[in-house]
């Protein structure tokens, strides 16, 4: 089976003083269907800059980024962006909701943007929200959810496009620690049921409950560590 998404010998570096600091060494992953890796490491390590790579979202120094076999490291701003949104489902810390837009408003804005005119939106944005458990939210602003419910909303958004791809950003680092366990337990779920080839970035442990992989990002390399081993993680 090849991978849905796969990086190979990605570098990215950024810089320090008068020099350079290396993010990531040459990288090489490979995200497959119906597999959660998780991506641990200190702060400021890179995770989010392996994500906004992996996302099409910034372009690697070099190397190059695979999506469904397709090269998208030199290709136009214009393919990559197609690409994504048609691909790559994204989700956020914070969940990054547009504050003016009720919560089913965000998710009939990906079709509207993506220029998908086939109808349906609206019956589909309602069925996310009440898989993600939200249904009687459709109608609240961002301001009037708890932050277990913006995260909740800003999952069914990233499903809005049907993505093969689902990238998460410390999604249950905002979140006490029953509501992180529920919303991995949620991408979790999600993964297996949609075939999703997921990566989570995060500090925080919940994610690695249901990890298939554990990769930890340490001076620009991935180094594989056991799924349970969230305190060598947090030490390193
Ligand atoms: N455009 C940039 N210019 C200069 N430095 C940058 C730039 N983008 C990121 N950095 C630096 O690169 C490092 C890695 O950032 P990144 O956000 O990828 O790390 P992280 O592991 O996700 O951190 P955290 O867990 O704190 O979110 C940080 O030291 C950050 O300050």
């Amino acid at each position: 089976m090849s991978a849905v998404l796969s990086l190979r010998a990605v570098r990215a570096q950024v810089p320090d003083g008068s020099s350079v600091r290396v993010l990531l060494d040459d990288v090489d992953l490979d995200l497959d269907a119906g597999q959660i890796t998780v991506v641990t490491g200190r702060s400021g390590s890179g995770k989010s800059t392996l994500l906004s790579i992996s996302g099409l979202l910034r372009r690697p120094m070099s190397g190059e980024v695979e999506l469904a076999g397709e090269a998208t490291a030199s290709a136009s701003e214009r393919r990559r962006t197609r690409l994504r949104g048609n691909m790559i489902g994204i989700v956020y810390q914070n969940a990054n909701l547009i504050p003016n837009l009720t919560a089913i408003e965000q998710l009939e804005l990906v079709d509207h943007v993506l220029g998908r005119r086939r109808g349906g939106t609206r019956e589909r944005a309602r069925e996310l929200l009440a898989e993600l458990g939200v249904a009687g939210q459709a109608s609240s602003l961002p301001g009037q959810l708890s932050g277990g419910e913006r995260q909740r909303v800003g999952i069914a958004r990233a499903l809005m496009a049907s993505p093969s791809v689902l990238l998460a950003d410390e999604p249950t680092a905002a979140l006490d620690p029953d509501l992180a366990e529920q919303v991995s337990d949620l991408l979790a779920t999600l993964t297996r049921e949609r075939d999703l080839a997921t990566m989570i970035v995060t500090h925080d442990s919940a994610p690695l409950t249901h990890a298939d992989r554990h990769l930890q990002l340490s001076d620009g390399h991935l180094i594989p560590r056991d799924v349970a081993a969230v305190e060598v993680a947090d030490q390193a």
